[in-house]
């Protein structure tokens, strides 16, 4: 996927997903769907005139080529703000439920072909909306096709809706598709809602709202290595800073690595995220115990899929009273994993 934080070296002609897309969930599928239609039906049209052209004598020069404006691919391409605009105005750190790799692998995964990042500063946010659609999405992106939500906002204090864009928009003969509001259960389905979901320990409605489980990706690093000595050797997360955690306490997850040398396949395990008051840490840790598996995890990418939060984190009076509560916890996940034991 080709990556762009300067909208003038985007790949154009393109097909413009247009919001934040924090967390890419159901909600932002719908939006980039209409996309992903536009930019296969280009690669159709590409490749019948490839075939209408082709013959043994030239048949390497007549492949589609999607490089420069010598082809007529158009790109499926998110445009998205960087920082977030919360970020921007709040002038405080933001975190993120997709951090930036993460975002690049979901959308790779659902076939988006570029993200282009457009520099969320004072001069983007003072641009009109006629100014933004003409500058960004005419001239730079070259849009040909733009998708977004109902309840799409844009432009200096978000006074341009979906309907401006698509009024202004079709004066340059672009189409927009504005997709109908997507809801779980009577609510909008949105990253806040997410997030507010994760803040309360509702995961199995997170997961809902995203349409798969909300996950950790990160590296494993050394931690105190105090959890041996008391029966439950833990792998302690590096995450990006900018991620999203949800509430403090004991998760059930399953795990999985990127790699093929640690896990063989998916592994359950426990998950804390918290200060380890027991211990007296210092420092916000996720550390997870795989269950009924032993190794050397140092240095493995870890992408750690949340099911079900267990209970709160606590100080307990000892390290036997923390032992005894994760033979608890541990026997929880099993139960909830369906292998009791
Ligand atoms: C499933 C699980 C639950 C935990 N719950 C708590 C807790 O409630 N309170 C606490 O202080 N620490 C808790 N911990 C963290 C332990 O204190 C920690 O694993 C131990 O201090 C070892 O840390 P280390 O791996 O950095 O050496 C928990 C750890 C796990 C794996
Ligand atoms: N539930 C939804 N159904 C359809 N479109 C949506 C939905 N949620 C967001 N969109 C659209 O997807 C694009 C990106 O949305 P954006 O991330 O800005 O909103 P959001 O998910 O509601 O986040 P927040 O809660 O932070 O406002 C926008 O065009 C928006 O209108």
């Amino acid at each position: 996927m080709w990556i762009t934080s300067s909208p003038t070296t985007a790949l154009t002609p393109t097909t413009v997903a247009l919001g934040n897309f924090d967390g890419i969930h159901r909600g932002h599928e719908q939006v980039i769907q209409p996309i992903l239609q536009e930019s296969r039906a280009s690669t159709a049209l590409e490749e019948q005139k490839g075939l209408d052209n082709l013959d043994e004598s030239n048949f390497k020069e007549t492949l589609p080529i999607r490089n420069g404006a010598a082809n007529d691919h158009v790109y499926a391409t998110m445009a998205t703000f960087y920082p977030h605009p919360r970020e921007f105005f709040s002038g405080e750190a933001w975190k993120l439920l997709t951090p930036r790799a993460e975002k690049v692998k979901r959308l790779s995964v659902l076939g988006v072909e570029q993200l282009v990042l457009l520099p969320f500063d004072r001069e983007l946010a003072s641009l009109t909306p006629e100014q933004f659609v003409e500058k960004i999405l005419i001239q730079q992106l070259k849009a040909t096709h733009v998708s977004v939500g109902a309840d799409f906002r844009f432009g200096n204090q978000r006074l341009g809706t979906s309907n401006d864009l698509r009024a202004i928009a079709s004066s340059f003969g672009v189409d927009v598709t504005i997709v109908p509001l997507f809801t779980y259960e009577g609510e909008r389905i949105s990253s806040s809602l997410i997030r507010e979901s994760l803040e309360t320990g509702d995961i199995d409605k997170a997961n809902r709202l995203l349409g798969r489980s909300y996950s950790l990706t990160g590296v494993v690093i050394k931690g105190q290595q105090m959890g041996r000595t008391i029966g439950f050797p833990t792998a302690n997360l590096q995450l990006p800073p900018d991620k999203f955690l949800p509430r403090h306490g004991v998760y059930c997850v399953r795990v999985s690595t990127s790699s093929l040398s640690s896990l063989a396949s998916e592994q359950f395990g426990v998950m804390n995220i918290g200060m380890r008051p027991t211990v007296n840490g210092t420092s916000l840790t996720v550390e997870i115990h795989l269950l009924d598996w032993t190794g050397d995890l140092y240095g493995q990418t870890l992408i750690v899929s949340i099911e079900k939060f267990l209970r709160s984190e606590a100080k307990f009076p000892s390290l036997d009273a923390l032992k005894s509560q994760i033979q608890a916890d541990c026997a929880a996940a099993r139960v909830y994993f369906g292998n009791g034991q």
